[in-house]
């Protein structure tokens, strides 16, 4: 419920659920729903049970799969399908769960909750379906004005209910990330204006999206023990590090594949150890054009041995020099858990045109990354689980230049760019958005 940590950092649990053989054989068959429930429960101790089950059956029943992330199989590889909930991203599997949960707990304690959230696209729109028209919440959602897809922004600003309040911000993603850090590093504030995070700062993001890694394992594989790949497109280092927390607890990953647009930082460190920010370049898989991964400071958490000190310096240094070093050592561990590979938008565009000409499958940009990311890494024949994290539809513009036709519409956008919006458009400046929220609070 707190978001970040009152120090400024993120939170993590104290320890992670080690899973046996014994059990891991007996989620194979699992329903997704009954799968979620074994996993969260293991790190949700304060939910009854009960109570827990009717929040993950009430959050998956608005998706429109019955497998809530099936697995396809194409061109030699594994599509997980992570776009089937009502905002058409991966976003909505955390998202649906993570509202919920907030009203329930909510309710539970008699409070309310005004959301201060940042999004490159996809998180705003999940988490205001998440929350739309819910009675003691407020949410207010930061994008960077005219850098998400026209499809995303509608998605965020048609949504007239009164609780969602969308701000265009003149600026980038990272920008509005740091506002939101700012805020929550503003204890006063956020305390008055009781602050909720629906970003993935907030530890329950991370652990919903780690039940499809489960999921997915269970789909691809006969035996439990045979290793996999997943190759991750990447900005956030949200939806990577739940996997990572996946192979933590047992779940036999070989390597996660990380890949990057040219935004390029996480595969420089991978690569090279080279963690140097750099500016932030617009492409056509605009949910990944970020140069702070927020996340990273969790992976580094357990990189550096679990010395938060030496995370409080490495961010310190990051503030300070613009970059974080680690030793030789530490680099080869991070290479033997990660590998990586960034992905021009030439590339992009092609990988949508070869996949579909091979398959008659549309991947979105951000997913085609992913897949280019896996045809260059994987060479020895290991089965290779790629996360498609959005539904081409959102992406119509990149999809036409690559296979000149634009991809199919789900009902979910049908007639959207008729619909009347509500947006507030202003600075990049701390002070600006406290105004806002001050004035619309409730
Ligand atoms: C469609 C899509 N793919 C990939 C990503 C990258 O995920 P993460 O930021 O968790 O690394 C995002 C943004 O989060 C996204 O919206
Ligand atoms: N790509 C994201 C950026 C925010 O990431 P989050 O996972 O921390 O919410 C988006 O689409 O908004």
């Amino acid at each position: 419920m707190m978001g970040l940590a009152d120090d400024g950092g993120l939170l993590l649990p104290e320890s992670i659920p080690q899973l046996d053989r014994t059990t891991l054989s007996s989620w194979q068959d699992l329903p997704y729903q009954e799968l979620a429930l074994r996993i969260i429960s293991l790190f949700a101790t304060d939910i009854p049970a009960a109570d827990l089950k009717s929040l993950i059956d009430r959050s998956y029943s608005t998706f429109t799969h019955r497998e809530i992330t099936p697995v396809v199989r194409q061109d030699g590889l594994y599509i997980l399908e992570l776009f089937h909930g009502p905002t058409l991203a991966f976003k909505d599997v955390a998202l649906q769960l993570l509202g919920n949960l907030f009203e329930y707990l909510l309710e539970e304690r008699g409070e309310r909750m005004n959301i201060v959230g940042a999004t490159s696209g996809d998180t705003g729109s999940a988490a205001i379906y998440g929350v739309r028209g819910k009675e003691k919440i407020n949410i207010f959602i930061m994008h960077p004005h005219g850098k998400t897809s026209p499809v995303q922004e509608r998605q965020m600003t048609t949504v007239l209910d009164p609780n969602v309040h969308n701000i265009a911000v003149r600026g980038t993603f990272d920008d509005c990330q740091n506002i939101v850090k700012i805020l929550f590093n503003d204890l006063a504030f956020k305390e008055e204006y009781a602050l909720g995070a629906v970003n993935s700062i907030n530890w329950a993001r991370v652990l919903a999206q780690v039940v499809y890694y489960f999921y997915a394992y269970f789909r691809v594989t006969a035996s439990c023990g045979e290793e996999i790949y997943f190759s991750v497109p990447t900005g956030n280092f949200g939806d990577i590090f739940a996997g990572y927390v996946a192979k933590r607890m047992g779940l036999p990953i070989r390597r996660l594949l990380l890949a990057t647009n040219e935004n390029n930082i996480l595969t420089r460190f991978i690569n090279q150890g080279d963690y140097s920010l750099g500016e932030v370049v617009q492409t056509v898989s605009p949910s990944m054009d970020i140069q702070v991964a927020s996340n990273f400071e969790r992976y580094l958490y357990y990189l550096f041995g679990g010395d938060s000190a030496r995370v409080r310096d490495a961010f310190a240094s990051l503030a300070r020099n613009g970059r974080i070093d680690v030793s030789r050592a530490e680099l080869a561990t991070v290479q033997a858990e990660f590998a990586s590979r960034s992905v021009n938008q030439e590339e992009t565009i092609a990988t949508i045109s070869s996949f579909h000409a091979q398959t008659g499958y549309i991947l979105d940009p951000h997913t085609a990354v992913g897949v280019q990311a896996a045809r260059e890494l994987v060479t020895d024949g290991t089965p290779t689980v790629c996360l498609a994290t959005a539904h081409p539809a959102k992406f119509a513009e990149a999809v036409v230049r690559a296979i000149g036709q634009e991809p199919p519409r789900p009902a979910a956008l049908q007639g959207i760019e008729a619909l009347p919006t509500r947006c507030e458009l202003l600075d990049a400046d701390r002070e600006t958005i406290k105004e806002l929220i001050r004035k619309k609070a409730r």
